[in-house]
C-alpha cells in the first residue's frame, strides 16, 4: 500500500480554468520524492490539496486522494484535522505561518507530543538536540527566531509527531547557503529516523538532489514526468529538460 496516492486528482479555479489538472502518482511507505517546476506550475496547491488546505472557493472537483489507504474526496475537515499532523505533516516555505506568533514554542511542541501520545518532557529536550537547537528556545516566542531556527522548530515537531508522510514545501527559500545544507541535512536526518514518506517541494534541482532519487516535474498544473532525477536531462518533457540545463548553467557559472 502506498502512504499517499493521486488518482486523477484535478483542482478547478471558480471562473473554470484547471489549476491542477489530472494529478496521478504514488508515493511508497518511506520513498523520497522532489517535486519540482517553474514558478505557478501548481507544485503549492498540490501540497495543500495532499494536506487538505485548499482554502475556498478552491476544492478537488474531481479525481481522488489516497492518505493511509483512506479515500479523501469529499473528506469533512474534522477527518483532515485527524490525519493531519500525524499521518500528513507540512513545513511551509514561510515557517512563521505554521507557527502560532504570539504562543512560546515549547507549548507548541508539547502539542505536538501531545497530539503524538508522547510525554513532553522526555521528547521536547532530545528533539531539540537533534535539530540543534539550544533548549532555552523553548521559552522563546516563533519571531525571536531566525528563518533557520523556524524551520528546525518544524522538523523537531516532525520528529515528534513521525509522520506517515512529510511534505516540505520550500524549506530553505531565504536561507543563506550554509544554513541551506544545515536545513537540508537536519530534514534528511529526520525522514531516515521516522521512515517518513517526504514530498520535497522545490524549483532548485540541486537542493532536490540532496534529499531525493525520484522527481515530479510540474508544468502548468500537469505532472508532465516522474522519474529518476540522473535521467531528467533525457525526459521527452521539454519542461524537464530545461530545469536541467538551467540549474547546470547556474552551476557552472562564474562567480
Ligand atoms: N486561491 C487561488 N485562486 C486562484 N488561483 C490560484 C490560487 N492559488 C494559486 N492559484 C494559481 O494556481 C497556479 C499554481 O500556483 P502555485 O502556488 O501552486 O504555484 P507554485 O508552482 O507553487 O509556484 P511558486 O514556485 O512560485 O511558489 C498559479 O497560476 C496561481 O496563480
Amino acid at each position: 500500500m502506498s502512504a499517499i496516492s493521486t488518482r486523477d486528482l484535478t483542482v478547478t479555479a471558480p471562473h473554470g480554468q484547471r489549476l491542477l489538472n489530472k494529478l496521478s502518482f504514488d508515493l511508497a511507505k518511506g520513498e523520497r520524492v522532489g517535486l519540482i517546476g517553474e514558478s505557478g506550475s501548481g507544485k503549492s496547491l498540490t501540497a495543500a490539496a495532499l494536506c487538505g488546505l485548499l482554502r475556498p472557493p478552491l476544492s478537488m472537483t474531481s479525481g481522488d486522494l489516497i492518505l493511509n489507504g483512506i479515500s479523501m474526496r469529499g473528506a469533512p475537515p474534522s477527518l483532515w484535522r485527524s490525519h493531519r499532523g500525524r499521518n500528513v505533516f507540512q513545513i511551509f516555505q514561510s515557517p512563521a505561518s505554521a507557527l502560532t506568533p504570539a504562543r512560546r514554542v515549547g507549548p507548541q511542541l508539547e502539542e505536538a507530543a501531545r497530539i503524538a501520545g508522547a510525554r513532553a518532557r522526555d521528547v521536547i529536550p532530545n528533539v531539540l538536540d537533534k535539530v540543534a537547537l539550544p533548549s532555552g528556545v523553548a521559552r522563546q516566542f516563533p519571531y525571536q527566531l531566525s528563518g533557520g531556527m523556524k524551520q528546525r522548530v518544524l522538523i523537531a515537531m516532525a520528529l515528534i509527531l513521525r509522520p506517515a508522510v512529510l511534505i516540505a514545501d520550500e524549506p530553505t527559500t531565504g536561507l543563506d547557503i550554509l544554513t541551506e545544507l544545515d536545513i537540508l541535512t537536519a530534514l534528511s536526518s529526520a525522514v531516515t529516523e521516522t521512515g517518513a514518506t517526504l514530498l520535497f517541494i522545490s524549483h532548485d534541482l540541486h537542493a532536490v538532489q540532496e534529499v531525493a532519487d525520484r522527481v515530479l516535474v510540474m508544468q502548468s498544473g500537469e505532472i508532465v514526468e516522474d522519474g529518476s532525477i540522473k535521467m531528467l536531462g533525457q525526459s521527452g518533457a521539454s519542461a524537464a529538460r530545461q530545469l536541467t540545463e538551467a540549474a547546470d548553467r547556474l552551476r557552472t557559472k562564474p562567480c
